[in-house]
C-alpha cells in the first residue's frame, strides 16, 4: 500500500520474484473509467474505488484458497478500504511503502508508460490515512535502494508472519493455480459484480 509512485510496484515484483508468490498488480483491476479519470488529473471517489477493492480482494481470496501467498500492489488509502481488503480469505498483512514526495513527484515525471500524472500527488497524499499501530502490518521508508527495500520488508514480514516468508508456499505450490504475474484481462475476477451479474 502506499500513494501513487511511492514504490508498490517495484517491491511487489521483486518480493513475488524472491518468494515465488504469485503476484497482482491493483490497477490492472481498475475499469476504464477509473483509469481515464485518472489519466485526465481527476481523482477517484470512494464509489469508485470499492467495486475496484472487491475485485482485488476476490482475487487475493482465490489464492489464499489454493493454499499460496501472493502480493498484490493497491494504494488502499484509507482504512476502510483495508477493512474491505482483510475481508479476503487467509491472512492480510499490509507494508505500507512511503518516501520523500520531492522524490516520488520526480520519479513519476520520469516514469515512462504509466498514464497517473504527477498532478494527482497532492490528493493522494490527502486521501492517505497512514497505517495505525493496531492494524496488521508495516511501514517501510523508501529511501535507499531497491535492494536495501526489499531487504527491509522481507524483514518485516518474518517479524509479523512469526516465520520467514520463504517457507510458505509459492507459484510451485501443487494447487496454485496458474503461475508468473496476473493480467487481469485475463481473469474474470477483475469483473466487478455488475459486470458479472
Ligand atoms: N528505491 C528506488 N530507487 C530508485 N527508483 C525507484 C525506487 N523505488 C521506486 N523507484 C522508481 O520510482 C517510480 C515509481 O515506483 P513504482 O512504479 O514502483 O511506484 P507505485 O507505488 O507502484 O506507483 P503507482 O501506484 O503509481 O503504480 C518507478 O519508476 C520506479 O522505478
Ligand atoms: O486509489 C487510487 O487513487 C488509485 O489506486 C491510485 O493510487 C492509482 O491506481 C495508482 O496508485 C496509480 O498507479
Amino acid at each position: 500500500m502506499g500513494i501513487s509512485g511511492s514504490g508498490k510496484s517495484t517491491l511487489a515484483e521483486a518480493l513475488s520474484e524472491e518468494l515465488g508468490w504469485p503476484f497482482a498488480e491493483a490497477d490492472e483491476f481498475h475499469p476504464a473509467a477509473n483509469i481515464a479519470k485518472m489519466s485526465a488529473g481527476t481523482p477517484l471517489t470512494d464509489e469508485d474505488r470499492w467495486p475496484w477493492l472487491r475485485s482485488i480482494a476476490g482475487w487475493m481470496s482465490e489464492h489464499a484458497e489454493a493454499g499460496t501467498g501472493s502480493v498484490v500492489t493497491c494504494s488502499a488509502l484509507k482504512r476502510s478500504y483495508r477493512e474491505l481488503l482483510e475481508t479476503a480469505a487467509g491472512r492480510v498483512v499490509f507494508l505500507e511503502v512511503d518516501a520523500d514526495p520531492a522524490v516520488i513527484e520526480r520519479r513519476m515525471n520520469e516514469r515512462e508508460g504509466h498514464f497517473m500524472p504527477a498532478s494527482l500527488l497532492p490528493s493522494q497524499i490527502a486521501t492517505l490515512e497512514p497505517l495505525e499501530a493496531d492494524e496488521d502490518g508495516a511501514h517501510l521508508a523508501n529511501t535507499g535502494s531497491v535492494e536495501e527495500l526489499e531487504a527491509s520488508a522481507l524483514a518485516a514480514l518474518t517479524r509479523l508472519l512469526g516465520a520467514d516468508p520463504h517457507t510458505l508456499p509459492g507459484r510451485n505450490h501443487a494447487s496454485s493455480g496458474t503461475p508468473g504475474r496476473h493480467r487481469a484481462q485475463e481473469n474474470p475476477s477483475n469483473l466487478n459484480e455488475e459486470e458479472r451479474a
